[in-house]
């Protein structure tokens, strides 16, 4: 009867509200263990109600509005990619512009003709579990299958994950960041060459966009120096637009 009582309160402890997707959560990320498979299935998360997103961009502020629109505008009128960089300090409101993006290209690109639901277009990444959790996104090593506490020197694909990889990402237009302070440079040309190997491309992280989101006064990579240090690629074109 205790027992079955303590179990009971074991299960209250660790009980997560239904809404939160508590698969998303990468614990092996924050405590240093290596992932060895994306569940690819998960990286496309559902579209806000159409009243909950008309309310979140009605109340972007006016630079939100800015930032949002000329992504957005970017990303329907150009067919080359953009590299931008949304930041700002504690609060600011960076992750409501990052999800009403989100859910304002996904709308877009799922309405596009031919489009197949089972397509990732957009992805949503952190370089922690706990960042991930809190944008409802991927960590970078689960997303891109990039194998954790094992340095930086780039290992490619085996042909069946580099297949399923393909497969998911045929489609794959735009990349969000989050945290980028915490994105060291090495970190920061893995993902590169990871995208290359994936799109079959030689350019910059395989065409696809990336928005890196964060604020370069808040928390310093670990184990990897300062994204813009020593970087032993040319990053020349991130700086173009
Ligand atoms: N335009 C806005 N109008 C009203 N409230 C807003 C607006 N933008 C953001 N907020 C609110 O401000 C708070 C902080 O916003 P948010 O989490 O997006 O900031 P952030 O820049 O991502 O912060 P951090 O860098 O700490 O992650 C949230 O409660 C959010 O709902």
């Amino acid at each position: 009867m205790e027992k079955a009582h303590r179990d009971e309160k074991d299960k209250q402890q660790v009980k997560i509200p239904s809404n939160e997707s508590p698969e998303l959560y990468d614990i092996g990320q924050d405590i240093g263990i290596a992932v060895n498979s994306a569940n690819i299935e998960e990286l496309q998360k559902p579209r806000l109600p159409d009243s909950e997103y008309r309310t979140l961009v009605r109340s972007l502020n006016k630079k939100q509005k800015d930032f949002f629109y000329y992504v957005l505008h970017w990303c329907k009128t150009k067919q080359e990619p953009m590299y931008t960089f949304l930041t700002g300090g504690a609060g600011v409101g960076k992750s409501q512009v990052l999800k009403a993006l989100y859910n304002a290209l996904l709308k877009y690109y799922s309405s596009q003709p031919g489009s197949d639901p089972h397509d990732t277009h957009i992805l949503l990444m952190a370089p922690t579990g706990k960042a991930a959790y809190g944008i409802k996104g991927s960590t970078i090593h689960s997303a891109l299958l990039i194998p954790a506490s094992q340095g930086f020197h780039y290992k490619a694909l085996t042909s069946d994950k580099l297949n399923s990889l393909r497969v998911k990402f045929r489609n794959l237009k735009i990349i969000f960041i989050d945290e980028i302070s915490m994105v060291g440079n090495g970190m920061f040309t893995y993902i590169d060459k990871r995208l290359q190997q994936i799109m079959s491309s030689n350019n910059i992280f395989g065409g696809v966009s990336i928005i890196a989101v964060g604020d370069l006064f808040q928390l310093k990579p670990v184990f990897d120096g300062w994204i813009f240090n020593d970087l032993t690629h040319d990053y020349g074109p991130l700086a173009s637009n």
